[in-house]
């Protein structure tokens, strides 16, 4: 018999997978006889507080349930600790770059038999000056937009929230770069840039592939810098990315690291896993294979 501490978000995403959680528990409870709690989120920063708390007390296996941002919080309090135990993801967010991409699935009695079955994969794991990422570090023109969505436009609109915002946004911000310098190593880049992201999986903000040499155990990330190109340029970057067709562009710089230094001349939040963080400058780097997560059998990554 495992212990297994469910940790979920209710107001991640459309809200609507949470109500799997009593069939989860009951499937887990009856048919596979594991000890199982479930605690709800009362806010920002308590499934950080509540992970550490489950790893401290011994639990067999974490679960998350929610979107990308409550898997953020259960990464840093899993890693602040000294003990560790697996996660188990369940994606309930409005995105779940990171929860798609483990090709998961959303049905309880699915979602239950993977964790029995119990299939690992050690993933790399980033750290962002004191905090820990384990998707995605942002700056420029889309984090504004991500963050400028309510809660309430994604709970009824979704992912299509993101877009619309993404629509209204983007003729204001194409022309407002960003003066930036990335230090790896001895190297140092001065770009003038519309947005960067650094990367471990191949999905980001929705779009799949789009960092299409990203592997979760490389012990690298993935850096695309999207320079300031002219509008066509950049009109055909986003349709490439849409179309799921990543292409060798011109105003698209594409690196592997696995430590960088970041600095911007203007004051800039950096965005983790899809929510503001600190100012820069910031050192990134990458912790490889640090957290054990369990994921559907037979799924390449
Ligand atoms: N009870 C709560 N009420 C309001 N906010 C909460 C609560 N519990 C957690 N949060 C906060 O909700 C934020 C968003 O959560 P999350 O990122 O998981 O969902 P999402 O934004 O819908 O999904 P995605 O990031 O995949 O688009 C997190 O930063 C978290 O701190």
């Amino acid at each position: 018999m495992k212990k297994i501490k469910i940790i979920y978000n209710p107001k991640a995403g459309r809200q609507m997978v949470q109500k799997n959680i009593p069939r989860l528990v009951e499937v887990l409870v009856k048919q596979y006889h594991e000890e199982v709690d479930s605690v709800a989120t009362q806010g920002p920063g308590h499934a950080e507080e509540l992970a550490y708390q489950s790893c401290q007390e011994g639990w067999d296996l974490i679960v998350a349930v929610g979107g990308d941002g409550t898997v953020n919080e259960v990464v840093n309090g899993m890693m602040s600790c000294e003990k560790q135990c697996p996660l188990a993801i369940y994606p309930a967010g409005t995105v779940n770059d990171f929860g798609s991409h483990l090709q998961i699935s959303k049905k309880p009695e699915d979602f239950a038999r993977m964790i029995v079955a119990g299939h690992r994969l050690n993933v790399d794991v980033g750290k962002a000056g004191e905090r820990y990422f384990i998707n995605v570090i942002a700056g420029g023109l889309l984090p504004n937009v991500a963050h400028n969505v309510s809660t309430e436009a994604k709970t009824v609109f979704g992912k299509l929230a993101y877009y619309m915002e993404g629509i209204k946004e983007f003729p204001k911000q194409l022309f407002e770069t960003l003066d930036i310098q990335f230090q790896i190593g001895e190297e140092i880049y001065e770009k003038e840039v519309l947005f960067f992201f650094m990367t471990n999986s191949p999905n980001v903000g929705g779009f799949k592939h789009v960092a299409h040499n990203a592997r979760l155990n490389d012990g690298k990330f993935d850096l695309l810098i999207v320079e300031r190109g002219q509008v066509l340029d950049v009109t055909k970057l986003f349709f490439n990315a849409i179309t799921g067709r990543p292409k060798e562009q011109p105003i698209l710089k594409y690196i592997q690291v696995e430590k960088i230094r970041i600095h911007s001349k203007e004051p800039l939040h950096i965005d983790i896993d899809g929510e503001e963080g600190e100012l820069l400058p910031m050192t990134f780097k990458v912790n490889k294979e640090a957290l054990t997560i369990l994921v559907p059998e037979g799924v390449h990554y």
